[in-house]
């Protein structure tokens, strides 16, 4: 789409709002950073975060002394986008709770912008919240394919598989030794494809895992995001493992899972859609559906 003159100045007035001094940061969510003319008489270099695709444009615009960070390249929503690129900023350290951030997205990979969202740093409501920074993960794991496997298991939670409900369990990080303690129950309908092609962040793979959702067994996940198996049996059964009453096989299976490697499982419980995240054998996380359409 070529860019046209109320694009510019859809841009222009949201660059006027940037720099107002109740925006800590701006998130520009583009691989077309800002020209030098867009940026002439405006504060905002110091606030400006970049978020972009690729390796080759965090090292320019780096050499430009631009604070940049990097994000997927997949086709990802302008809010998805949005969303990606608070995790991996908040991850580099660059936004601290009560933060005020305005992001920039636009719907392609050209310069055109039409999406503007103002977001506050730790004011969402809490139930909504999915804590990732607080489940205190070693920092080989992404927190950006944790929380996007979070995501994806509440979507299982509350659509269910062509209107039934399913429950799994998705296993991440510490990988080689998941495969270790689990079978394949049935063939692997990940196998032989691509390492790049079957990467949980990429919006097509996260459709497949809910749509794998329906078949028995588990998912194991490395902790870059890269889907290794579906339908395993996972073969732990700890007894150290600390389970509330009304759980049965499947969350004792990831909790064991969790107890005996690195790894962290996520649940969704096909009786109630709630999605539980496990680490070291105990319940780390728990999120609750609000609307369960099945
Ligand atoms: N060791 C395991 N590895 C992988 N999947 C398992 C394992 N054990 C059980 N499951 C899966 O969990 C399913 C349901 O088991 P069960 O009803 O006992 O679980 P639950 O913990 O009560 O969970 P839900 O709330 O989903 O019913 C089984 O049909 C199976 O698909």
């Amino acid at each position: 789409m070529p860019e046209g003159k109320f694009d510019r100045e859809f841009l222009r007035g949201a660059l006027v709002l940037m720099s107002r001094s109740e925006v800590d940061r701006l998130l520009y969510v583009s691989d077309h950073p800002l020209s030098t003319a867009e940026l002439r008489g405006r504060p905002v270099k110091r606030k400006l975060v970049y978020a972009v695709t690729s390796d080759g444009l965090v090292n320019q615009l780096k050499a430009k002394k631009y604070t940049t960070v990097m994000i997927p390249p997949y086709d990802y929503t302008r809010i998805e986008k949005i969303k990606v690129a608070v995790v991996a900023a908040q991850s580099a350290g660059l936004l601290k709770d009560g933060d005020t951030v305005l992001a920039l997205a636009g719907p392609g990979n050209d310069k055109v912008m039409d999406t503007l969202v103002k977001v506050t740093i730790g004011s969402e409501d809490p139930e909504e919240k999915i804590r990732v920074d607080t489940l205190g993960l070693p920092p080989e794991f992404s927190s950006q394919v944790v929380e996007s496997l979070i995501h994806t298991a509440m979507e299982i939670g509350a659509e269910g598989y062509e209107g039934r409900p399913v429950g799994t369990i998705i296993v991440i990080g510490d990988s080689t030794a998941v495969m270790e303690k689990s079978r394949q129950l049935i063939l692997n309908p990940f196998q032989g494809i691509s390492e790049a092609e079957r990467n949980a962040l990429d919006p097509p793979i996260r459709e497949a895992v809910k749509t794998f959702s329906a078949l028995d067994g588990a998912f194991i996940i490395r902790e870059d995001g890269v889907v290794l198996a579906a339908g395993r049996y996972l073969l732990t059964m700890s007894r150290d493992v600390k389970l509330p009453m009304g759980l049965g096989a499947r969350h004792s299976a990831a909790a064991s899972i969790s107890a005996e490697s690195k790894a962290v499982a996520i649940t969704v419980s096909q009786t109630t859609g709630t999605v539980r995240v496990f680490k070291e054998g105990e319940i780390a996380l728990e999120l609750r559906q609000k609307l369960r359409r099945v």
